[in-house]
């Protein structure tokens, strides 16, 4: 059975970026590609970096029980659907969801022995100026995001491992630590 790994956080505390870098190190770790009904930003591609619905294709698609886990966040909705995670669990290599509390509270329920990793940012102004920085939100965003990060900060001891991304090189190598680890616990002897 391939391992799926969700890496959680709050928004802007550098999940994208670890799991760019992991992936760099980890080659054979899958990404599941995550839905929303959000606006692709600048750069952004249909079925890279997310699967694009319109709300009325979302909410159909939750109608017909396709995801795995699916939440609204700042007025949006992201989801993990399923057909996306059978696919790339089905060659039996490790697979990585990057999702929001709420969805990663979801898949504990429907898939327990998923490995949950919580990202930690430095401090709460290290995560203002990250989200700022990263330019992609305008100042309503960044202050709606900021105000899920205290509740998503607050559940942190619910996961399996807390990772803190202050030096990008040394939270990658913990996280390929956790990967490997866990990966070689769960491999057929
Ligand atoms: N260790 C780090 N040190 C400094 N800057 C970082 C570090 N990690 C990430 N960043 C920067 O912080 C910003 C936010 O990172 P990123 O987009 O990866 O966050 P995220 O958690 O994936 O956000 P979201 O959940 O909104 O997708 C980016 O500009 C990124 O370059
Ligand atoms: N529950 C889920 N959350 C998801 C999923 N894909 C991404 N996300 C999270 O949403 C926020 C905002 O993302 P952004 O791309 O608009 O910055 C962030 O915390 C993501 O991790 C998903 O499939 N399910």
């Amino acid at each position: 059975m391939a391992k799926v790994f969700v890496i959680t956080g709050p928004s802007g505390v550098g999940k994208g970026t670890l799991i760019r870098e992991l992936r760099d190190r980890v080659p054979e770790l899958e990404l599941s590609v995550s839905a929303t009904t959000r606006a692709p930003r600048p750069g952004e591609a249909d079925g890279v970096d997310y699967h694009f619905l319109t709300p009325e294709l979302f909410a159909a698609r939750v109608g017909e029980g396709a995801f795995v886990e699916h939440a609204e966040y700042s007025g949006r909705r992201y989801g993990t659907l399923r057909a996306e995670l059978d696919r790339r669990t089905s060659g039996g290599h490790p697979v990585v969801l990057e999702i929001e509390v709420q969805g990663a509270r979801q898949v504990r329920s429907a898939m327990p022995e998923a490995v949950q990793i919580f990202i930690v940012p430095p401090s709460t102004d290290t995560l203002r100026q990250r989200l700022v920085g990263r330019g992609t939100d305008d100042d309503e965003q960044v202050a709606a995001r900021l105000e899920v990060a205290v509740s998503e900060l607050a559940a942190q001891d619910e996961f399996d491992y807390k990772v803190t991304n202050a030096d990008l090189e040394t939270a990658v190598a913990e996280l390929v630590g956790i990967v490997r680890r866990e990966s070689a616990a769960s491999a057929p002897r």
